[in-house]
């Protein structure tokens, strides 16, 4: 089981926006204009699993095929013809990871819509001579691949830099959302079979999530009636994780000494105790220490390259790819089914008529 969204529900749009103001704020300290501060985050904008084009600087909604389906750039959508001057046949090689960034999680939410704004600030700017492949000023040329890693290097440092946990921590009630049926449900599953959890976040930051979502402080019907630290639901904690690496050779496997989240030096390889926290390792070293394999280890993730692709190609496990927005799709499915039949049918009748 990975950890954020599947056990840590951020709430929605207020972590987007924290983590929204910290990549502006990261960009304008590196020396991106002041003027992008102005911009504040729309969630109505950015959906999960766009691209990137780094070579044009539009974001993509594409198929599984690769075709083209939507193109925006900044906040201009393209007009068909438009598309395929860019992208002939509206295709694209998916594949092509250079030139490509695919926005797999809800954590890239906010970076996506980050894009957008860069796109049009720049594209709007007249200071800025706006080209296929990026934008001059003077003598420097800004090329949309060098947005794309400038923004991929300001994710990196609002993650590792630790600012963005800190600021969840300090106010866990607006960002996280807590379920109180959460220990019970770990409970059932754990009298059937066993629960790992792995998650590329550090001990701290699990430690203090954990806590939050398992202290059962309410007085309500789910109370669990002997009070267990979040530890003791798992059968296997293994945090800093590195996924995908995780899934392939992985890193060396360390003990977290959970009184003060310090690692102890040297690579463990003693057998697995309860309620202890690993660092490291790798998806085989799981499969040990747990004594399971393949077929008989579900994986619940949100990461459909990191978490799901990699599990299955390289150990085999079962996988459950967890997508909450499809809650939302699938009632907007069911509320206009009249609607969407009707339309449906309309274009069946146009098409027959051509
Ligand atoms: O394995 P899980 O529990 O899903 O790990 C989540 C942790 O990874 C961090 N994260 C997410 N995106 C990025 C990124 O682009 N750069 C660096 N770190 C990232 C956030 C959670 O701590
Ligand atoms: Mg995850």
């Amino acid at each position: 089981m990975s950890c954020p969204y599947i056990l840590a529900v951020y709430r929605s749009p207020d972590y987007e926006e924290l983590g929204f103001e910290l990549l502006v704020d990261r960009l304008v300290c590196i020396g991106y204009p002041h003027e992008l501060l102005t911009y504040k985050y729309d969630p109505t904008f950015p959906t999960r699993g766009l691209v990137f084009d780094s070579l044009y600087g539009n974001l993509l909604k594409v198929d599984s095929n690769g075709n083209v389906l939507v193109c925006v750039h900044g906040f201009r959508f393209l007009k068909g013809a438009e598309v395929w001057s860019k992208y002939p046949n509206k295709f694209i090689q998916r594949d092509d990871t250079k030139r490509f960034h695919v926005l797999n999680t809800l954590f890239n939410l906010a970076e996506t819509y980050l894009y957008a704004c860069l796109v049009d600030y720049f594209t709007d700017c007249s200071r800025y001579v706006n080209y296929d492949t990026g934008y001059r000023h003077g003598n420097l040329f800004m090329s949309f691949q060098s947005i794309l890693q400038e923004v991929r290097d300001a994710m990196d440092y609002v993650h590792d830099s630790g600012c963005l946990k800190e600021k969840t921590l300090a106010n866990l009630d607006k960002y996280l959302l807590k379920d109180e049926r959460m220990p019970l449900l770990l409970s059932r599953i754990r009298e059937v079979g066993k629960i790992f959890l792995a998650t590329n976040s550090d001990y701290k930051y699990t430690n203090a999530i954990m806590s939050y979502l398992f202290d059962d402080d309410k007085d309500d019907k789910y109370k669990d009636p002997e009070k267990k630290t979040w530890r003791s639901y798992f059968d296997l904690i293994v945090v800093d994780t590195r996924k995908p690496l995780f899934f392939a050779e992985g890193t060396v496997l360390r003990q977290v000494n959970t009184d003060n989240g310090k690692l102890r030096i040297g690579t463990y390889t003693g057998p697995h105790q309860h309620c202890a926290v690993y660092s490291g390792g790798s998806s085989d070293i799981v499969c040990d220490l747990l004594g399971v394999k393949g077929k008989e280890i579900l994986y619940v993730g949100d990461h459909i390259f990191g978490d799901i692709l990699k599990s299955k190609k390289r150990q085999g496990w079962r996988t459950f790819l967890v997508v909450p927005e499809l809650a939302k799709e699938l009632s907007i499915w069911t509320e206009k089914s009249d609607l969407l039949h009707n339309s449906k049918r309309a274009d069946d009748g146009i098409s027959s008529s051509l």
